[in-house]
């Protein structure tokens, strides 16, 4: 479908519901169109409400919201996707197609590419039907996708697998660069949560092959800077172009915060550079009482300043806790601003489940890492991070995966303060200032435009080392 006569793209884009999704697609979303092009971004009307950008964002025109209806009356992009709902969601998300449909059958001027998400994975032949291109944005790492993306995925046969030991098992016709593979423990979870259909009859790894096989272009939330090894490696995987996007970290503010955390700030303001730890686990998981109860005894032997983002159930955190640490911790319960908090010049560290969303932030800003991954693709980032040395992994059981106080505590004081935790602060510092400029951001976004123009004409790929 040819773009309009000015040379701009209309560019309809469809994430999933989760915060961690929405957030990089309407970050990608806002600057692509403040290049002038037309990007029409579909949700939920409550996502739409509760994502409606703060005044300190740099917004284009060029931005539309288009509320598509949806079945369920959801609260807010953070509570869209509390795990014990999940399947119902993705059911009552799947019968989005209809208006999708409508949307791009009747969209003027008309799209001409669609960007979607793997949850979406029947959208792309929507779009084909109305001869609009399709490109899959990742909101994944290059290698978390090149790992899951083998060829049992792609064609989505995994229903009948009966183990999760597969998953440490990688084909041996991919050259990995790295040992990077779930630990045992890990494996269990992610077998029961991507590779088991749910009641809509489809696992979440059915959908993300059928998102990479049914793509035009696979585009990933990454950069060379970021992932050199890895990009190149998924052109061979899935023998289709693969564009980095860069890894674009949170700019857009919204407003959809329930907590007053100006005291924090103040708090955070008398403190010495790089001595504060932030805490947070992201927009999906609930912790276990006994996960909070180990959490909150490691932060507080470690000694160390902190503020935890913490967005459980108040009970579960251990009686007397916040009085222990008062003067040095700051549990700010609800939403916070995660992006401000790490931009702080007080915080050196940061103790995270490893969401991708949360390592590209902390990595722009030079924070160093403690590594606490729980779900999904987050195993597989925790090994990213320690092979690049930029974080260190807290020790679990091996039985069942869980932790204590005292490896969190050990390892906090190790990447906060120790002589031997030197080299992970030196070295997230360094990758912070590569990976901190905006004209990178900006370079890919604006290599991405070029190329989806471009498309067809015999381009083939942007931005090769
Ligand atoms: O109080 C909070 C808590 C979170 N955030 C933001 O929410 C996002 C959280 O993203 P992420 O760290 O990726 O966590 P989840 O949303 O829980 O991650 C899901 O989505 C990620 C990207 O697909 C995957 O890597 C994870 O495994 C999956 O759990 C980040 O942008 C945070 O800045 C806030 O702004 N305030």
């Amino acid at each position: 479908m040819e773009e309009e006569g000015n040379g701009k793209l209309h560019i309809a884009v469809l994430p999933w519901l989760a915060y961690g999704h929405l957030s990089p697609f309407l970050e990608f979303s806002n600057r692509i169109s403040l290049l002038g092009h037309q990007v029409s971004f579909l949700s939920t009307p409550s996502n739409l409400q509760a994502l409606s950008l703060s005044t300190s964002t740099t917004t284009s025109p060029n931005l539309h919201f288009i509320p598509l209806s949806f079945p369920l009356s959801l609260q807010s992009p953070a509570d869209d996707t509390d795990g014990s709902s999940y399947s119902l969601i993705n059911k009552a998300y799947d019968s989005l197609a209809g208006d999708l449909t409508k949307f791009l059958q009747t969209a003027s001027p008309p799209v001409n590419w669609l960007l979607y998400d793997y949850n979406p994975y029947w959208s792309p032949s929507i779009a084909k039907s109305f001869n609009i291109r399709t490109a899959f944005l990742c909101p994944l790492s290059a290698a978390t996708l090149a790992f899951l993306g083998r060829p049992e995925s792609l064609t989505g046969e995994d229903s009948s697998r009966s183990s999760p030991h597969h998953l440490a098992v990688k084909p041996d016709w991919i050259p990995f660069p790295t040992k990077l593979s779930y630990k045992p423990h890990e494996a269990r979870i992610v077998y029961s949560s991507m590779y088991l259909p749910d009641n809509t009859g489809v696992s979440q790894s059915f959908r993300l092959g059928s998102s990479l096989a049914a793509a035009d272009v696979i585009v990933v939330r990454s950069c060379f800077e970021l992932e050199p090894e890895w990009l190149p490696l998924l052109e061979k995987l899935y023998c289709k172009p693969v564009i980095p996007a860069g890894h674009f970290p949170s700019s857009v503010q919204t407003k959809n915060y329930k907590y007053c955390w100006d005291e924090a700030f103040e708090w955070l303001d008398k403190q010495e550079r790089r001595s504060v730890v932030y805490v947070a686990f992201g927009s999906m998981l609930h912790l276990k009482k006994e996960e909070v109860g180990e959490l909150a005894r490691g932060l507080e032997i470690s000694k160390l300043a902190f503020v935890w983002a913490y967005r459980g159930k108040e009970e579960l955190l251990p009686v007397g806790f916040e009085e222990r640490v008062q003067g040095r911790g700051i549990v700010c319960k609800g939403w916070v601003p995660q992006v401000k908090f790490l931009a702080h010049e007080a915080i050196g560290g940061f103790l995270t489940h490893c969401g991708w969303n949360s390592l590209v932030e902390a990595m722009g800003l030079g924070v160093a890492l403690v590594l606490l991954p729980m779900l999904a693709d987050e195993g597989l980032n925790a090994r990213m991070m320690e092979e690049k040395k930029v974080g260190v992994e807290v020790p679990r059981r091996e039985e069942d995966g869980g932790f204590d106080g005292e490896g969190v505590a050990r390892v906090l004081r190790l990447v906060m303060v120790e002589k031997e935790g030197e080299e992970i602060r030196v070295r997230a510092e360094e990758l912070g200032r590569v990976l901190g400029r905006e004209e990178v951001h900006d370079g890919y976004v604006k290599g991405f435009v070029e190329y989806l123009k471009k498309f067809g004409d015999g381009v083939e790929r942007v931005g090769e080392v």
